[in-house]
């Protein structure tokens, strides 16, 4: 059984932009699997349908196995971070926002507090824990927004761009934990244009590129610099190196 399986799926905006087309893919339960593309290749609209936030317009999305459409629990199985944090956060201090979910889930406050307190201290969130929101800075936002999925430990995790926005400290602690999610069973999916954090990092890759998807791959793909330039991505880094030295 995969986590996410995409079937033939279409969506077009109101503006008539196709932004999906024709998408077939499947996501392994447990992998890291990483979304590439190019701004606007279709990369969010993608995430969106994997909570139900945009319905497919054709074509299915399976959770699971089943139709995402008569998915009960698709809300507690898939935890999604957007690339704008200021699109989910909403209460007014930061302990309330990462409380959010577990109280939804119907823990006890002594449990709640257990909880958002660990997620907290594992983002360095702590001494912010009573400050608004929306009075900090973009990085430690995006950082109250993982906390506040991370809470809900959700089977299967989508972080859209999850990077930008944070100092180098801050996103080698978090690669270090999405790693211990994984080894938990977890299934992490992310999307970003930034090859050089994740090649070497993720189990299974996808290309988008106009609403499609170009190629699915491991990090064998990365060696191909006409794929990537097709797609408008740069080879990362250490590969151009090696490639220069070679
Ligand atoms: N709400 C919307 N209404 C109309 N068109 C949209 C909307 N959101 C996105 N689009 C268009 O759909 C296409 C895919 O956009 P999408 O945001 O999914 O790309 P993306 O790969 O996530 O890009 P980025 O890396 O910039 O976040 C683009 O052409 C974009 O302009």
């Amino acid at each position: 059984m995969n986590a996410i399986e995409v079937k033939n799926l279409y969506y077009e905006y109101k503006n008539k932009i196709l932004a999906l087309d024709d998408i077939n893919m499947k996501i392994e339960i447990g992998k890291k699997t990483i979304i590439l593309g190019a701004n606007g290749s279709g990369k969010s609209t993608l995430l969106q349908h994997f909570n139900g936030l945009n319905k497919a317009q054709r074509g299915e999305v399976l959770l699971h196995g089943q139709n995402i459409k008569k998915s009960k629990d698709s809300r507690k199985l898939v935890g999604i971070v957007f690339d704008n944090p200021d699109d989910q956060i909403f209460s007014s201090s930061v302990y309330d926002d990462v409380a959010f979910g577990p109280r939804n889930q119907g823990l006890t406050e002594g449990e709640v507090s257990t909880k958002v307190n660990e997620t907290l201290e594992i983002l360095s969130l702590l001494e912010f824990k009573d400050r608004a929101p929306y009075h900090l800075s973009l990085g430690q936002k995006k950082r109250v927004a993982i906390a506040g999925v991370l809470a809900m430990e959700p089977d299967i995790m989508i972080l859209d761009e999850p990077f930008s926005g944070l100092d180098a400290f801050t996103i080698e602690s978090f690669m270090e934990l999405l790693d211990t999610l994984h080894k938990k069973g977890k299934t992490i999916v992310i999307a970003t244009h930034d090859l050089n954090l994740v090649w070497e990092w993720g189990d299974s890759f996808i290309i988008m590129n106009n609403g499609k998807i170009i190629k699915k791959g491991d990090s064998d793909i990365f060696y191909d610099n006409n794929l990537l330039q097709s797609a408008k991505l740069r080879q990362p880094y250490k590969i151009q190196y090696l490639q220069n030295r070679d």
